[in-house]
């Protein structure tokens, strides 16, 4: 038997990376019997067929498992946002990183379009967010800087690129791998894209064994299931803070003797990222209304 990796799904079919060529497997009737439903990025092991089909005898543990898109063994997200161009939302990145965090998965913020501001704005824009204990790459498509480095970061693990439209996933991950050749441009060249087919989640194969997820619709941006409870700790630095607020159900809002709000009136922690807590809090309780 073999090791290999599910990279894709069609109906019945499953299409398993195995050392060097990608095999169309069946699934062993056994499994069908228990509706054991495995998906993209699930770890199998399979004997082949033929030259180029196999069936798959076994299922490893998963390690994880994301949603939406639902992939299996996902262990990094890779936040893509620009320095400029569109111009960089802090508002918004806070809003990627509390739900990758959400998550449980591991965070790089990947800040592209490097070329396009100076360097005194660029490391403003890091070090806030370096300060928290984030890796930061710093990439140019342009000049090429820094994507070596982000490449070395994707090596044997499955990665989910995410980020706002424009901000440059598509011609980084070409850059990485060039077989990938997926479109890139404006936004609007883009609009129909996956509007009248309909496009499966895929992880693309990178030099190295590493994956990366292609899901164009991945966006991130959806608080709606979130528990307004374990929002706080989904902001690292409020975690650090030492001391406990008066209330025990303390949400660091309007309540007083907050350690929290205490912190960001002596500057240990920003007030752009309280702020973003405080509007993803305002969102959530919303939601809940029923608005
Ligand atoms: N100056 C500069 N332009 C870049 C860089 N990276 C990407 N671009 C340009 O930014 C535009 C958007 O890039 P894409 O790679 O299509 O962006 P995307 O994140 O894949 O966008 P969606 O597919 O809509 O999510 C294109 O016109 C690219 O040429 C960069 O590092 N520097
Ligand atoms: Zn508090």
């Amino acid at each position: 038997m073999k090791d290999g990796i599910i990279i894709k799904k069609y109906n019945s079919y499953y299409y398993v990376q195995g050392e060097t060529s990608v095999i169309e497997c069946k699934l062993r009737g056994r499994f069908k019997k228990n509706r054991y439903s495995l998906c993209v990025g699930d770890k199998v092991q399979y004997t082949l067929l033929g030259d180029e089909t196999g069936i798959i005898e076994n299922i490893f543990p998963r390690q994880s498992v994301l949603l939406r898109p639902l992939i299996a063994n996902v262990q990094q997200v890779i936040i893509t946002f620009a320095a400029k161009n569109p111009d960089f939302n802090s508002s918004l990145l806070d809003r990627f990183l509390v739900l990758a965090e959400y998550s449980e998965l591991d965070i790089i913020i990947c800040l592209t379009k490097i070329d396009l501001l100076n360097r005194a704005e660029i490391e403003t824009l890091v070090q806030e967010y370096q300060k928290i204990g984030y890796t930061v790459i710093k990439v140019s498509n342009v000049s090429h800087e820094g994507v070596e480095k982000l490449t070395s970061l994707l090596n044997n693990k499955i990665s989910v690129f995410a980020g706002p439209s424009g901000a440059g996933k598509s011609t980084l991950l070409n850059r990485i791998n060039p077989k990938l050749n997926l479109k890139t441009g404006m936004v609007s060249d883009k609009i129909g894209r996956g509007k009248h087919t309909t496009r499966f989640s895929e992880l693309l194969s990178l030099p190295e064994h590493g994956f990366v997820v292609d899901t164009p619709g991945f966006s991130l941006t959806e608080f709606n299931d979130l528990d307004e409870r374990a929002i706080s700790e989904c902001f690292p630095e409020f975690n650090k803070v030492e001391g406990s607020c008066k209330f025990n159900s303390c949400l660091h809002l309007h309540e007083p003797q907050c350690k929290i709000k205490n912190a960001v009136d002596h500057a240990a922690i920003s007030e752009n990222r309280y702020q973003s807590y405080v509007e993803i809090m305002d969102e959530i309780k919303k939601t809940k209304r029923g608005f």
